[in-house]
């Protein structure tokens, strides 16, 4: 899939890892509906976005995605501005031990909320002309971090959903195609705020310290290395892109457990 002319929504777009994949897919072509609950940094980089990349291909557009009327609308608007939607980038997370059920919200609930309702304006049976959809997960949904056993479920359970939806597209002939990216430990406002979000297992954060050590930290730049390849190759279905400091690689599953 080529991206030039292409229309992309990414949520939770308005700074961090969302806003590098926005920045991405607008300087490759794509026009970009930025959706985010953070009204001043979106307006504010639309701002910026609009002088360097022209007035008519970005959009900011209020939205919790904890909410499935607003993303809803969100979605609405985009087609009726940029004429369709090629591209879901279900990136908005949170990392809160504490308030667990909304971390489940957001970061698992909010990404299955998404890509359920932009199935209509996707999908190839119903007159849609089909897409691909990229959840952020984390490496946190292939391996664990002890002191984050809610935010670990979250991502497995991003990867578990995009697993299974994409041989549930491919089966169903939506033409809609769903790949995670998983990177690891990112320099971003979620990475700086987790010691005061840490829960039931504050007392393992020294441990897993030593794992930020051992892995390193990458940017926002660094880590949507690799984002393009999960949109615009149409081989990749069902796939985990893991991106850390020093590599990239696909995540390999075990074979079925009742094989
Ligand atoms: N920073 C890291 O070390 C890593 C982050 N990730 C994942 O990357 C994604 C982005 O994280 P960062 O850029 O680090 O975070 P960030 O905190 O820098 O940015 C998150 C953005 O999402 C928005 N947001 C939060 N809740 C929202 C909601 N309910 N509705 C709409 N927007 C919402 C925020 O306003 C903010 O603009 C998350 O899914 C995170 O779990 C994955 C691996 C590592
Ligand atoms: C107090 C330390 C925890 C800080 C965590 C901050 C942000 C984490 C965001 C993530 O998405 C997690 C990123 C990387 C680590 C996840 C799993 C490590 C798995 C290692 C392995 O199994 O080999």
């Amino acid at each position: 899939m080529a991206l030039n002319g292409k229309t992309a929504v990414v949520t939770g777009a308005a700074m961090g890892i969302g806003r590098s994949i926005a920045e991405l897919l607008l300087q490759n072509g794509a026009k970009v509906a930025i959706l985010d609950m953070n009204e001043a940094a979106g307006q504010s980089l639309v701002e910026t976005l609009n002088k360097e990349h022209g007035p008519d291909r970005v959009l900011f557009l209020l939205c919790n995605v904890e909410s499935g009327e607003e993303i809803k609308a969100a979605f609405q608007k985009t087609v009726e501005t940029f004429g369709g939607i090629d591209i879901l980038v279900n990136n908005a997370g949170i990392f809160n031990e504490i308030m667990w059920e909304k971390t489940i919200g957001i970061n698992l609930a909010g990404c299955i909320r998404g890509a359920y309702l932009v199935i209509e304006h996707m999908n190839k049976l119903t007159g849609g002309r089909g897409g691909v959809i990229v959840n952020v997960a984390s490496i946190a949904g292939i391996g664990l971090l002890s002191c984050c056993p809610v935010y670990t479920a979250t991502k497995h359970g991003v990867v578990g959903f995009t697993r299974a939806f994409a041989a549930a597209s491919v089966a169903s002939g939506y033409g809609i195609r769903m790949n995670a990216l998983c990177p690891g430990f990112a320099q971003t406002d979620l990475f700086s705020s987790v010691q005061s979000r840490l829960g039931q297992f504050s007392n393992l954060a020294g441990a897993n310290q030593e794992l930020i050590e051992k892995l390193g930290v990458l940017t926002s730049a660094e880590v949507v290395q690799g984002f393009l390849e999960l949109v615009t190759d149409e081989t990749k279905n069902g796939q985990a892109l893991i991106v850390l400091p020093k590599e990239k690689k696909y995540a390999t599953f075990p074979v079925s457990p009742t094989d």
